[in-house]
């Protein structure tokens, strides 16, 4: 059986890996903390092989180092990564010989629907996201909105620009933050976990991307998954489509 440790096991997706992990017959749960919990003391005593990381985007880096320097590896869904926190986890990983698997996005629908918008914007490169999630969420854009943005761009290149910038009657941006020229938009409403849609226009058509998920209980196969297959590996590995 293999230990898990879930952290931030009192939050909305901890609470559902708790539930998750207690149901699968090759995972036993080691042990739960959450903020204001000595995490590195818990890793320890409850012998953890992984650690499971659903926290806050501000958190996001100090606990990865913690769970790998205090001996287990970890699978992290926590949001918010920059190009060099990902730089600096691959290298202290690495030398470490610990793994580290981080997805922005662990629904198998969602990591789809991220490599079907990369392919089409090859042929329509005019692009835009719209996500849309429950309004408790500490962070915009989402982490899936950013990959999908950078998947696109690695594919594509640059994006098209729209035809003209539309003057803004707002100091915010109505027409969306950027990434390149790709533009994302957010909503955060009850009544969502979270949506995202991916839409590509050419004249006279549009392609339409949507991913909804409507429970938590959609991330845990591939948060199972990813616990299940890291052991063994060592370094940073991004995305759940890498162990898929
Ligand atoms: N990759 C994926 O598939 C998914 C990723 N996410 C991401 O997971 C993260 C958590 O989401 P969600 O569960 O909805 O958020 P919640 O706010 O419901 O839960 C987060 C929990 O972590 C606790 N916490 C905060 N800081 C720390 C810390 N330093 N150490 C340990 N625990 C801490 C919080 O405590 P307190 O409330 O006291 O601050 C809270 O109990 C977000 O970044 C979200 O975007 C969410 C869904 C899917
Ligand atoms: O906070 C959430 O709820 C989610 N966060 C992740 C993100 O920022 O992309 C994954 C999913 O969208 C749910």
């Amino acid at each position: 059986m293999l230990k898990i440790l879930v952290n931030g096991a009192k939050g909305k997706m901890g609470q559902t890996v708790v539930a998750a992990v207690q149901a699968d017959a090759e995972l036993e749960l080691a042990g739960q903390t959450d903020a204001g919990d000595d995490l590195a003391a818990a890793i320890k005593k409850s012998g953890a092989q992984i650690v499971v990381d659903f926290t806050q985007p501000s958190a996001r880096l100090a606990n990865v180092r913690t769970i790998i320097s205090s001996g287990a590896d970890a699978v992290v869904g926590t949001t918010g990564f920059t190009e060099e926190d990902l730089k600096i986890i691959d290298a202290e990983s690495k030398k470490l010989k610990r793994a580290v698997l981080i997805a922005p996005n662990f629904a198998i629908g969602a990591v789809l629907m991220m490599q079907f918008a990369a392919q089409a914007a090859k042929y329509l490169p005019s692009v835009e996201i719209v996500e849309y999630h429950h309004d408790h969420k500490a962070d915009a854009p989402s982490g899936t909105a950013l990959k999908t943005a950078q998947l696109i761009n690695e594919a594509v290149g640059q994006t098209a620009p729209p035809a003209v910038e539309s003057k803004e009657f707002l100091p915010e941006r109505s027409q969306g933050a950027r990434l390149g020229n790709i533009r994302i938009h957010a909503v955060r409403l009850p009544g969502f976990v979270a949506t995202q849609e991916v839409m590509l226009g050419a004249l006279g058509q549009r392609l339409v991307l949507r991913h909804e998920t409507i429970n938590r209980e959609s991330f845990m196969p591939g948060v199972l998954l990813a616990c299940k297959k890291i052991g063994g590996k060592a370094g940073l590995i991004y995305g759940l489509e890498k162990i898929l």
